[in-house]
């Protein structure tokens, strides 16, 4: 669908690819002279947060790619937790940058997208930058207890008000409430649980030339796992001004000015002399 409020303006073309599950990913891609920017949002998001969070408006050279994670938006439903894995995740966005068959990707992710596109930069030599909004690299014990009752709760009826409530209280801006009730409460249940396979794990660099940049608010209670990828990965740390990482999405914009500016220093991307 042409719909350009969608991209910022720009004529969205869409997209449709499969992951090595079969499972169909679709989103869109909008033309632009700069480098290849691969966009993966977060549990609970689809790939309008993009447009909806003024991200977008702040990359105009750069070709922007954005898709549905399975289970969210216009990609394929998956319903179980194990269709959930992280590695599944990881397929999703390999599938995309081997439909679009460029030799070279930039990366950004909000929150677990960015934990994604960690991962798939450890993997995937075509990845030069890898950006992580408000997740890090760094091995976490996920809570088992803690992710059935969320799963249970965001899974039933309620759950898109367990969401909202929950975001709203924690001074989360519009586009990423707005965005937990595009989100089909099932896939939400399968999604939650499936952070149990393997979303625990730490990632590495892929490629001694990969650049990471792992972004968080400068309020952050627990930079610990962004100081140890700074030291872990050579990664780079952006603070922004906000008390909190929920709140830091208010900023998303901001990092997606900052964002522009490296892409256009690295100076790499075709149309750049
Ligand atoms: C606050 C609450 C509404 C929120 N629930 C969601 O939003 C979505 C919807 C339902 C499930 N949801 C998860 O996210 C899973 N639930 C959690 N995950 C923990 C977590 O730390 N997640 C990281 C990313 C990550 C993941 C796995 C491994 C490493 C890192 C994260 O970034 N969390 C922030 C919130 C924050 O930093 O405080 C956000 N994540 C959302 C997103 O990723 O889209 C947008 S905000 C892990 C360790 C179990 C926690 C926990 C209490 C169960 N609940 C949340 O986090």
């Amino acid at each position: 669908m042409r719909d350009s409020d969608e991209t910022g303006g720009g004529p969205a073309v869409p997209f449709e690819f499969f992951s090595r599950d079969g499972t169909p990913l679709r989103g869109f891609s909008r033309p632009g002279p700069g480098e290849a920017l691969v966009l993966v949002h977060g549990v609970a998001m689809d790939r309008r947060i993009w447009a909806e969070s003024g991200f977008l408006d702040t990359v105009p050279d750069a070709r922007v790619i954005a898709l549905d994670l399975r289970g969210r938006g216009e990609s394929g439903r998956v319903g179980t937790a194990e269709g959930h894995a992280v590695d599944r995740y990881v397929e999703d966005v390999r599938a995309v940058l081997d439909g679009f068959g460029l030799a070279r990707y930039s990366l950004f992710g909000t929150y677990f997208g960015g934990r994604i596109a960690l991962r798939v930069a450890g993997v995937d030599a075509r990845v030069a930058r890898a950006f992580s909004f408000c997740a890090h690299a760094e091995r976490v014990e996920i809570p088992d207890e803690a992710v059935e009752e969320e799963a249970v709760a965001v899974e039933g009826p309620g759950g898109h008000t367990y969401l909202r409530e929950h975001f709203t209280g924690r001074g989360a801006p519009p586009w990423m409430i707005d965005a937990c009730s595009r989100v089909d409460p099932a896939e939400l249940g399968a999604a939650t649980r499936g952070l149990r396979y393997g979303s625990e794990q730490q990632t590495e660099r892929g490629r001694p030339d990969q650049e990471l940049v792992l972004i968080t608010a400068e309020g952050d209670p627990d930079m610990a796992p962004f100081h140890a990828g700074e030291r872990r990965l050579g990664a780079r740390l952006w603070l922004l001004p906000a008390p909190t990482r929920v709140r830091a999405a208010a900023h998303l914009a901001d990092a997606g000015h900052r964002v522009a500016k490296t892409l256009a220093a690295g100076g790499t991307g075709p149309g750049v002399v």
